[in-house]
């Protein structure tokens, strides 16, 4: 039988019979412990109550995975059952269990004890169990419709195949009245508070010390501290009482994948995840001790998801942008020769980056002086960006789209335009800025910084709104508004190492030297990131 480390409690004979069949199959399988999967195999083959719920679904042998499906035939089923009836539980060699499997016998348990069934587990609680636990085996379930709320009713009502309950001398489950029971949900959240600070710290120090940026660690530090304060609703002295190390099966297995990381962004992605599985078993352990944390576990695990999304996006961003130092935006209307000779002059000078801003030009006519713009820029291995218009960003297979505040929102242009392609965002002030990392921009426009006859502004943003974003942002950012070689320098200084630039460009007599001078002055001052 298997060794399950809690206190002596009833199971049905369909119970135990399962859970024997279950543990055969570890050995018939030759894996080293015991998992959902095996006790959901063992629930199909078996002849219980929840085998006839599981094949109401149809969810038979055919749903499992490969290893299972030796069983599919009948004779192999019966073969298997009588090979189980034969045996003697004693004889059975005790095997390991799985963290997911004992969460899913103790869910099972608190189902059976809620029934007022004195905590006597029958198999259509186990397999509430098993639809309780985030996995592959609840994926199964939820494919073919078997869900919670299905379950339910039929958990009501007595099984019409299991036979008296029989006492057994195994050690099941948690009824949270019990003091052993209160121990191993408390050592559960322990383990997972643990898990979700340690993951919470390997991101920080990712964000903190490899990309310096000032916002974004403060976020983190920010969510770190909500999640202290709502792991400090626990009973502190419970949690730590409870914690037995060195008793843990799971502190020694260690999977391939564990052991090597191809990437920063691999190390992220893994701790993002044992972060975001951790909240969830906090959530939903401290329903049973500690009721009032749930929501704030559940909150915070929402706040994740969209950090793991905002930081996932600017290292994309970042990692698409390298080289971009200077930014044309290009204009038909400022262009001396032409905004064609003007475009094809400063990429052939080393330009990195066009946005097309035509605000009159009518859509057609757009659509193609676009299409001509996409063909020179995928020749020089330049980026091509469209103000303030994703429908013809798409259209002609842009990099990208720029927006005002007043325009199309991120997230709605997001949605059209994909996880792909770029979406730039103006700004005028630091919390403009800060707003536009949380909103998934990929880059921002920061300005207006010097008096420009291409927009008409009444307010300037300035260099100092240049220093507060340069101290903070790590986002690339482009300076903007009436910038040139004259007054580069002081835009370099306060911080920027990009900047976008409009009629200092197409207003040149010559364009490809502006440009060059332009991209020399950056070099000197240093590569952007
Ligand atoms: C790089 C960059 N920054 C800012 C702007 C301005 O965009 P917006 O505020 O939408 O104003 P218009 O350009 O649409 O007049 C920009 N286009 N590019
Ligand atoms: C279109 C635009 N937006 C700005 C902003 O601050 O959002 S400044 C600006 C004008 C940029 O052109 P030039 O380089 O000719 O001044
Ligand atoms: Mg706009």
């Amino acid at each position: 039988m298997p060794n399950f480390p809690f206190t002596e409690q009833f199971l049905t004979a369909g119970a135990l019979r399962t859970l024997h069949l279950a543990q055969h199959l570890v050995c018939q399988l030759k894996v080293e412990i015991l998992t959902t999967e095996q006790l959901l195999a063992a629930l199909i083959l078996d002849e219980s109550r929840a085998t006839e719920i599981l094949s109401q679904y149809q969810i038979t042998i055919e749903s499992l995975p490969a290893p299972y499906q030796p069983y599919a035939t009948e004779e192999a089923a019966a073969d298997l059952s009588a090979k189980v009836s034969s045996e003697s539980p004693e004889t059975i060699e005790p095997v390991e269990q799985s963290e997911s499997l004992t969460s899913a016998l103790l869910v099972a348990q608190q189902r059976a004890a809620f029934l007022g069934r004195h905590a006597e587990i029958g198999t259509e609680h186990l397999l509430w169990g098993l639809l309780h636990h985030p996995g592959s085996v609840k994926e199964i379930l939820d494919r073919h419709g078997l869900k919670p709320e299905t379950l339910e009713p039929e958990l009501d009502t007595q099984s019409g195949f299991e036979t008296e309950p029989l006492e057994v001398d195994v050690q099941l489950h948690v009824a949270d009245t019990t003091p052993s029971a209160r121990t191993s949900t408390f050592r559960i959240l322990d383990a997972a508070a643990n898990r979700a600070r340690e993951g919470m710290r390997v991101i920080e120090d990712y964000v903190r010390f490899t990309l310096d940026d000032t916002f974004l660690s403060r976020e983190f530090k920010e969510l770190r501290h909500r999640f202290t304060a709502a792991c400090s609703q626990f009973d502190q002295h419970e949690l730590l009482a409870s914690r037995n190390t060195t008793g843990d099966v799971g502190t020694t297995i260690s999977t391939p994948s564990e052991l090597q990381r191809e990437s920063g962004e691999a190390v992220l992605a893994a701790n993002f995840k044992r972060l975001q599985e951790s909240l969830r078993t906090l959530e939903e352990w401290s329903k049973v001790v500690a009721r009032e944390s749930a929501p704030q576990f559940e909150q915070i695990r929402y706040q994740v998801y969209q950090q793991e999304k905002v930081l996932m996006n600017l290292l994309h961003a970042r990692d698409v942008l390298q080289g971009t130092s200077l930014y044309l935006l290009l204009t038909e209307s400022l262009c001396h020769h032409g905004s064609g000779p003007a475009v094809r002059d400063a990429l052939e000078a080393g330009l990195k980056i066009v946005q097309i801003r035509e605000k009159e030009m009518p859509t057609q006519e757009l659509i193609e002086h676009a299409k001509r713009v996409r063909e020179w820029t995928h020749a020089a291995g330049a980026l091509l960006i469209i103000n303030d218009r994703p429908d013809i960003a798409l259209a002609v297979d842009a990099d990208g789209v720029h927006l005002g505040q007043d325009d199309f929102p991120v997230e709605e242009a997001r949605k059209m335009l994909g996880a792909r392609k770029l979406i730039g965002l103006s700004t005028h002030n630091i919390d403009q800025a800060r707003q536009a990392v949380r909103s998934g921009a990929d880059y921002i426009g920061v300005g207006p910084t010097f008096s420009t006859t291409t927009k008409q502004f009444t307010e300037f943003a300035g260099l100092d709104y240049i220093k507060e974003v340069a101290a903070e942002i790590t986002l690339p950012w482009f300076p903007i508004g009436g910038i040139n070689a004259q007054n580069l320098n002081q835009v370099l200084e306060a911080g920027a190492t990009r900047a976008a630039i409009s009629g200092a460009i197409c207003g040149a007599e010559k364009p490809h030297e502006v440009t060059q001078k332009l991209l020399e002055m950056f070099a000197k001052n240093s590569s952007p990131s």
